[in-house]
């Protein structure tokens, strides 16, 4: 049985239902915005590529350290469905603030085409920026502990399945938008003059977003709601305060040591709460390794995209931009998470394997880790077949009587008007007056040509024969292809880290720090991209594949370390210790009222003994 109201299907509550479409719908409205997110920057608010990556990337960080203070307020204040229901609404205004800020016509009073007033497009939008990222991160950790919350103590293998298919739901509706969104801004809309459709590549996240909400709210009745148990945070931080000042006070030899740092608040502090936080700050020390998880994963969205432009995308009847490579992500994620939980983790199980939590944590950062070795391979071959320059055309033609002109064949989804975007035959007009004529030639994908068009050029239909195509830079031969193994080890590496650690820091979580746990998790997050942004800064290595060999074994030896804490880690069941204290708490209530007038020491020390046992007796499985 589920906990809350909601009828039972299969086996879980269907109020699950309502929140893994809300996740879904928010997902899409997230990963849809940040799609064109730098284009906008870049080709509507008109900044140069170092301003737009920096105010991307803060973004980015600032949605994963809001989750912090979504669970606070969730934990400790409105509880999580309310959090949830607030922090929509300030994600959605939001969404609509940026759909707004990308109307050019609004301030566009000239009618050329072009915002009169970009600041105000510019605050519009970091307004809207704001309160995306607060809502966000603000109800990340509080949908996933929500949906954890609706399961009964004896549905952990449901409570499993549920973890699995929230993560299926974020990655449906990633890939969904990063597909969509694009297409959306290639479309030409406006009111007076057409300019490229930012407005509806933000809309329909906006939509997406009251969509997310409503359905939410509907399935309102069917909840369970824990209530928030007053300001957990400022307790925990007291209790911790107060043992660490209590410890030095007793420093000298004559106190007799106690088991636990921890344990030296318990002349102030409920033993409950001090048990509490000693579980949440076992798996907070766990969490100290994994942002470098996270440096490698996010960096599909920067330097591997960057790799992809100097790849070839030509697929036959498909050509594919380097950026759109990333959708391989949710797309294996999609792929993968049903395999492993129906196949894999019950044949390991079969061969009598004991796949723990933290053994799955592991050895995803180790295929992590192997992602970034293919990467640098795949880097190798790019390097080895590059694009030598084969020479400077204008150096040696210039003054023989030829006027030249440079073209270049990106994979970019940005336009210039010598650049060509695929690799089919292109055909050029030479005007001169009334007069013209046509060339046509093939290109290959990446390569950079300058065409000599001779002095003696005689216009007719045909000018074939008067103009000579000297290829610069060679097409890319590495193929784009050559990035799925790539991808394909870091999204297996995502499956067995990200998946397994989102069910993990819930079950290992007291009830009342659900999402301050979720929270801490996705800090990891953050923190991983702050790494990103500080090596890139700092480490410049002049070859890419040797950066990409750095990261794997920086990871690697992260892994090691977090192996050996693992091996120490013992899991527990916070349900099952939380009811093991009430109990013993209330017996000694009776007991003191039975037998009033005993020393107070005596009891705190015999309490405490009690408790350790309580403790030890539920935190027995190691790694
Ligand atoms: C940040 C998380 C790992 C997660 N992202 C994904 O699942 C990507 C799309 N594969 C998310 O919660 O957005």
């Amino acid at each position: 049985m589920g906990k809350g109201k909601s009828k039972v299907v299969c086996g879980y509550p269907l109020s699950i239902f309502f929140i893994v479409v809300n996740e879904f719908c928010e997902r899409f409205s997230y990963y849809g915005m940040r799609a064109v997110l730098v284009l906008y920057f870049k080709y509507f608010l008109r900044w140069d590529d170092d301003l737009a990556t920096s105010i991307y990337h803060t973004f980015v960080a600032l949605c994963y350290l809001t989750p912090i203070l979504g669970a606070i307020v969730a934990d400790s204040w409105l509880g999580k469905f309310k959090t949830i229901i607030y922090l929509s609404i300030v994600y959605a205004v939001g969404q609509v603030a940026m759909a707004v800020s990308a109307i050019h016509d609004i301030t566009d009073s000239d009618r050329d085409g072009t915002p009169d007033s970009m600041t105000f497009h510019i605050v519009l939008s970091m307004v809207g920026l704001f309160l995306i990222a607060l809502g966000t991160g603000g109800i990340k950790p509080c949908v996933a502990a929500f949906g954890g919350d609706q399961f009964g103590e004896h549905q952990d293998r449901q409570r499993r399945t549920f973890f699995s298919v929230f993560y299926l739901c974020i990655n449906g509706g990633s890939l969904l938008s990063t597909i969509i969104t694009p297409v959306l801004r290639a479309q030409e809309c406006g009111i007076y003059s057409k300019q490229k459709c930012y407005s509806l590549a933000f809309g329909v996240p906006a939509a997406l977003m009251v969509v997310a909400l409503v359905v939410f709210i509907i399935g309102s009745g069917m909840y369970y709601k824990a209530e928030p148990q007053g300001n957990i945070m400022l307790d925990v931080c007291k209790c911790i305060g107060f043992a660490i000042k209590n410890r030095y006070r007793h420093r000298s030899k004559q106190y007799p040591k106690r088991q636990h740092w921890m344990d030296w608040a318990e002349e102030k502090y409920d033993k409950l709460l001090i048990a509490q936080i000693k579980m949440v700050l076992k798996v907070l020390f766990l969490y100290i390794p994994l942002p470098m998880f996270w440096t490698l994963f996010d960096q599909k969205g920067s330097r591997w995209t960057l790799q992809a432009t100097t790849m070839d995308g030509n697929f036959g009847a498909l050509v594919i931009q380097p950026d759109q490579m990333q959708t391989v992500n949710p797309i294996l994620i999609l792929t993968l998470v049903p395999i492993m939980d129906s196949l894999i983790y019950p044949l390991i199980k079969k061969c009598g394997l004991n796949f723990t939590p933290l053994k799955r944590m592991t050895v995803g950062m180790l295929l992590a880790a192997i992602a970034f070795v293919c990467a640098a391979l795949v880097q190798i071959q790019i390097d080895v077949s590059t694009k030598q320059l084969l020479h400077s055309s204008p150096y040696i033609l210039s003054g023989q009587g030829f006027i030249y002109f440079k073209l270049t064949i990106k994979g970019k989804a940005n336009s210039d008007s010598t650049t060509v975007h695929n690799t089919d035959k292109a055909t050029f007009t030479l005007r001169s007056g009334s007069q013209s004529c046509e060339y046509s030639t093939n290109f290959g994908f990446g390569s950079s040509y300058t065409f000599f068009i001779h002095s003696t050029l005689v216009f007719g239909s045909n000018c074939q024969d008067s103009v000579t195509a000297v290829e610069d830079i060679k097409p890319n031969s590495v193929h784009m292809a050559l990035q799925i193994p790539q991808y394909f080890f870091i999204t297996a590496g995502e499956v067995m880290f990200s998946v397994t650690g989102l069910e993990f820091s819930y079950s290992q979580a007291p009830s009342n720090m659900k999402a301050v746990l979720q929270a801490g998790w996705l800090f990891t997050v953050a923190i991983g991209n702050f790494i990103v942004l500080i090596v890139a800064e700092l480490a410049k290595i002049p070859k890419q594949w040797a950066e990409y060999v750095l990261f794997a074994s920086l990871l690697v030896a992260v892994c090691v370390i977090f192996s050996i804490m693992a091996y120490f880690y013992t899991y527990i069941d916070p349900t099952e210790i939380e009811a093991q204290f009430k109990k013993k708490i209330n017996e000694d209530d009776e007991d003191d009222k039975s037998k009033p007038g005993k020393a107070e020491v005596e009891m705190v020390k015999r309490d405490s003994i009690k408790c350790h046992d309580e403790y030890d007796k539920a935190t027995q499985t190691k790694m």
